[in-house]
């Protein structure tokens, strides 16, 4: 058969992906949207080369890890243990969990109630959340970079921006209102007692990073992962690491969540009750790479929805101009500078420009060494 060309002699695609992309985008209904019409194939635009989903577990010479977990209830008795516990953690993997974090149960629950409340509106209700502009406080969408990076991922996400100007209730939908207010509220005073903690770790005043306005900011991301129909041909999240200070993580008892340590992917197992916590790309560079920012990506699964909420201590752009750089007590001649000073207006750009294509953001601002 002979196949038609264009001008320059090339077999022009049959598959038009930005058609199918828009496509996609005008039903407002993300995922969650073609799970429920049934599907029994994922859409071309989910589907990403095997070996990017693969989890190769038999490279030899690579140690296998378990996330730390530290229990927060020792800080009472042996605050120095725990914050050992801290630095080795944050340094050798990036994550860990915690538990004892003093988030009361029945504030947890509400969580996910919250998250599976609105996800499950009905798609005309959450439809009027729904974009991808960056201008609205809250917001629905699928795959905020869904036009920028080359593979679409299976996640709905519903993006609160908290604080540090206080978000106007009225902004949430009735459903889910008071579980985002009161978990908003837990999870920032557990941030903070966690920045005391790794300003301590660096060998800083407990309040170091505090005054750094750390947390000062903060955004939900109440993320939704319906079940899949080909989960090995797709991701629920795509490689990534995070670009705020540090982020708190619950995650449902789906599992999913890996970590990239020593060439392999290392599942972070779910504990019950447990926040995951990371180190995000600023606090990284603020450490002068004493903490890890490390790359970490959610599988799809058949089963689900898998529910999971992230609260991204950020101060995003407010304001553009504030400057962070590597910490000057941690500097000597021997530590030199490993980053220039940036401004967050900078690092923020660079981030959305990329989208999320499993490269470190911080490298264009690493200095020469
Ligand atoms: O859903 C998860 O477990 C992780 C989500 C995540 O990595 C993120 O929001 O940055
Ligand atoms: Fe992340």
């Amino acid at each position: 058969m002979e196949v038609a060309t264009d001008s320059t002699g090339v077999a022009p695609s049959t598959y038009n992906r930005n058609q199918e992309l828009k496509d996609f985008d005008e039903t407002k209904s993300g995922v969650k949207g073609l799970s429920d019409s049934g599907l029994p194939k994922i859409p071309r635009i989910f589907v990403r080369p095997a070996e990017e989903i693969a989890c190769d577990h038999s490279k030899s010479g690579a140690a296998r890890i378990q996330i730390p977990i530290i229990d927060l209830k020792n800080l009472a008795t042996d605050r120095p243990g725990t914050v050992e516990q801290v630095l080795e953690a944050a340094r050798e993997v990036g994550f860990f969990q915690v538990v004892n974090h003093g988030v009361p149960q029945s504030i947890l629950e509400g969580a996910f109630d919250a998250a599976r409340s609105f996800h499950e509106l009905p798609k005309e209700v959450k439809a009027e959340y729904y974009g991808r502009d960056g201008k609205r406080r809250v917001n629905f969408s699928c795959n905020f970079d869904l036009y920028k990076t080359t593979y679409a991922t299976w996640r709905d996400t519903l993006f609160c921006l908290m604080e540090p100007e206080p978000l106007d209730p009225e902004e949430l939908h009735l459903v889910c209102r008071d579980a985002i207010m009161e978990y908003s509220k837990q999870v920032k005073a557990v941030g903070i007692a966690l920045l005391e903690l790794l300003s301590e770790a660096l060998g800083l005043k407990p309040d170091y990073l505090v005054n750094m306005d750390c947390a000062k900011g903060h955004a939900l991301l109440y993320h939704y992962y319906p079940a899949c129909p080909e989960p090995d041909l797709t991701l629920g999240t795509a490689s990534h690491s995070d670009p705020d200070f540090f982020t708190i993580l619950l995650q449902d008892d789906i599992g999913g969540l890996q970590v990239y340590y020593q060439d392999q992917w290392v599942d972070v197992p779910t504990v019950a009750g447990a926040l995951v916590v990371n180190i995000g790309d600023l606090l990284q560079l603020m450490s002068n790479d004493i903490f890890k920012s490390v790359e970490h990506r959610v599988l799809s699964k058949d089963v689900g929805p898998r529910l999971s909420i992230a609260c991204f201590f950020t101060l995003y752009e407010d304001p553009k101009s504030k400057i962070y750089g590597p910490i000057k007590e941690l500097l000597s001649e021997d530590r030199p500078a490993l980053y220039r000073e940036i401004t967050l207006g900078e690092f923020m750009t660079h981030y959305y420009s990329k989208g999320l294509d499993g490269t470190s953001a911080l490298a264009p601002f690493r200095l020469p060494s």
